[in-house]
């Protein structure tokens, strides 16, 4: 039989990673990870203000490098036989762009300008913006916010651009148009970055920039100038059309081609966002909830329309027709904050070894200190007065997303140490997990099984078997090391006419589940009695801290 080959590529928030796939078998024949430079080296951000930017130089750098590098693993006849390519990336990641596409980072004038890059999902600049938007659609006749739990996050689109344009003179005068990054590099590939032209995902649009075929697309132009003038007009240079991404964006550009040393045949599919490739790549079916658990998590359920689109489902980050597969409303939660949880605690540690004794000794620790940390939690005992940790170290993106909340301790002592505060860290993750599930069940969405990709899903056995102790159920994690890039090449075999569906693409390419953590009942009943607390000391947190918080300012 004569192969065909397909390439996933998969941006995350640290990394973007490209899979070369057998297109009929899904084998996996090559693979590379290309680290983003000038975000490794903490440019234009500044987390002390939230503030999260990547330029456009790292994704273009990457997508050339995890390609290339993917494709020198494999034999030589690999790269004749490569018939499409799909692009995931996080979200919402939105950059402002000029007439051309062109993000305005790339043009001299703007290349040391934050406002003029992405805006990484996880940048919570714009809080204000996002209850200002809350609070006008909430009072609109048409509550635009009903199809993404009914509460605009900063995380999104709009807020993003809202504040951008508000805060920044010079990119307010150069932006001509906004486009996510998952648009910009399918589009970039295609060689056509037409904002007006350009076919936009279904998911981004859904789930970040309030498109619903009932508004007929984006909110009107009505909402978003009494919103801000500085929004008027805008909606004309965006779009109206959405894409699924088992369709095709168009074809490899010749430029592209000759970078990737790949033919113009090539198909380029529409992209997604990274957790709903990742759903696919997990195979996703009915009421399947898909956890891909990294920096953060996001939680991907899927239902047919028909059974759940005329319900709404309260502090979820969306339903969206189409966003996973075609014809299924695709489901959206998550939490802001997961393994950068476990990130900042390593960081609290290392950084004043790095201070006092140098790069070399804190480089070691840092390499070390999460798994063994990991090994000392996993032994201590669960008891009913464990220290008590909330997971909103970046705010809470749900249920019921609010960026400004914080994270906090509860229960410290003289005895407690590095990893009871890790075991608390690690808890209070898999508590707000809980949250999650149950807000899911309340609402009346059920949820059939669980299953986990991602970093963290394949690295910590202490932290899955924990999930799974406090959420009281199974969970199964996918056999894939990456699945976000495996589920981008069952959408790119599909937009390419290898298979005729996403469906009929997974079961020809999944590549199942190896571990399963099952709960152990001695622990989930003292679990249940640990998350009443979290749940109280969050109430705690959530009301009369910021009471008193209001009131000392
Ligand atoms: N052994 C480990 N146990 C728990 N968490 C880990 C471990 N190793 C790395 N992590 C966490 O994994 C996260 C990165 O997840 P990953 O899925 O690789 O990346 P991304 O979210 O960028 O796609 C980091 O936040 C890090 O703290
Ligand atoms: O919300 C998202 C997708 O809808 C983000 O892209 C996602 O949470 C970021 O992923 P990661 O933590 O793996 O970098």
């Amino acid at each position: 039989m004569h192969n065909k080959y397909v390439i996933g590529v998969d941006f995350g928030t640290d990394s973007v990673r490209a899979l070369v796939v057998n297109a009929q078998t899904g084998e996996a024949v090559g693979t590379h990870v290309h680290e983003y430079a000038r975000w490794k080296r903490g440019l234009y951000c500044n987390p002390a203000t939230s503030q999260f930017r990547q330029h456009p130089l790292d994704y273009l750098e990457g997508l050339e490098a995890a390609i290339n590098g993917a494709l020198a693993q494999t034999s030589s006849d690999v790269r004749q036989q490569v018939i499409g390519i799909s692009v995931d990336t996080t979200g919402s990641t939105p950059c402002a762009v000029d007439e051309t596409g062109l993000p305005l980072a790339l043009r001299p004038d703007f290349a040391e300008n934050p406002n003029g890059m992405f805006i990484l999902w996880k940048d919570h600049t714009s809080n204000a913006e996002a209850e200002e938007i809350n609070t006008l659609a909430h009072h609109w006749d048409t509550d635009y916010t009903k199809y993404v739990g009914g509460i605009y996050s900063s995380e999104w689109f709009w807020a993003k651009i809202l504040r951008t344009l508000r805060v920044d003179e010079e990119v307010r005068q150069h932006a001509f148009s906004w486009i996510e990054h998952c648009d910009w590099i399918s589009a970039v590939l295609t060689g056509n970055t037409n904002p007006l032209t350009l076919r936009r995902s279904r998911c981004a649009a859904g789930h970040k920039a309030l498109w619903h075929s009932e508004f007929d697309g984006l909110p009107s132009d009505e909402f978003l100038t009494r919103l801000d003038p500085l929004l008027g007009g805008l909606r004309n240079r965006l779009f109206t059309d959405t894409f699924t991404a088992d369709q095709s964006m168009g074809n490899l550009s010749a430029e592209w081609a000759e970078k990737l040393n790949l033919s113009t045949n090539v198909v380029i599919g529409v992209g997604a966002f990274d957790a709903h490739m990742g759903a696919v790549g997990a195979e996703i079916e009915p009421y399947a909830f898909v956890r891909i658990i990294g920096t953060s998590t996001c939680d991907i359920l899927m239902a047919p329309n028909e059974e759940i689109g005329h319900q709404l489902i309260r502090g979820i980050c969306g339903q969206v027709d189409g966003s996973v597969a075609p014809g299924m409303l695709g489901l959206e939660a998550g939490q802001s904050a997961f393994g950068d949880l476990y990130a900042w605690f390593a960081r609290l540690i290392t950084n004043p070894v790095r201070q006092l004794l140098g790069d070399e000794a804190a480089d070691t620790l840092e390499r070390q200190l999460i798994p063994h940390l990991s090994a000392q939690a996993a032994t201590l005992p669960v008891t009913e007065n464990d220290v008590i940790a909330l997971d909103w170290i970046n705010g809470r993106r749900t249920p019921d997303a609010n960026h400004t909340l914080k994270a906090a301790l509860l229960g410290l002592s003289l005895g407690t140490n590095a990893a009871t505060v890790f075991k608390a860290l690690v808890e209070a993750t898999a508590f707000g997990s809980r949250s999650i599930v149950d807000r899911f069940l309340e609402e009346g969405v059920p949820i059939k099984k669980v299953i986990a990709i991602g970093g963290v899903a394949k690295k910590s056995p202490f932290v899955m078997q924990t999930l799974a102790d406090v959420l009281n159920k199974p969970i199964q994690v996918a056999r894939a090391d990456q699945a976000c890039a495996l589920g981008a090449a069952m959408c790119a075999a599909v937009a390419a006419g290898v298979h005729p569906t996403l469906e009929a693409a997974q079961q020809a390419m999944g590549s199942g589940f190896d571990a399963e953590y099952q709960p152990r009942p001695e622990t989930v009943a003292t679990y249940e009695k640990l998350y009443q607390k979290y749940l109280k000391l969050g109430e705690f947190v959530e009301k009369d801290f910021v009471m008193l918080r209001h009131e000392a300012s």
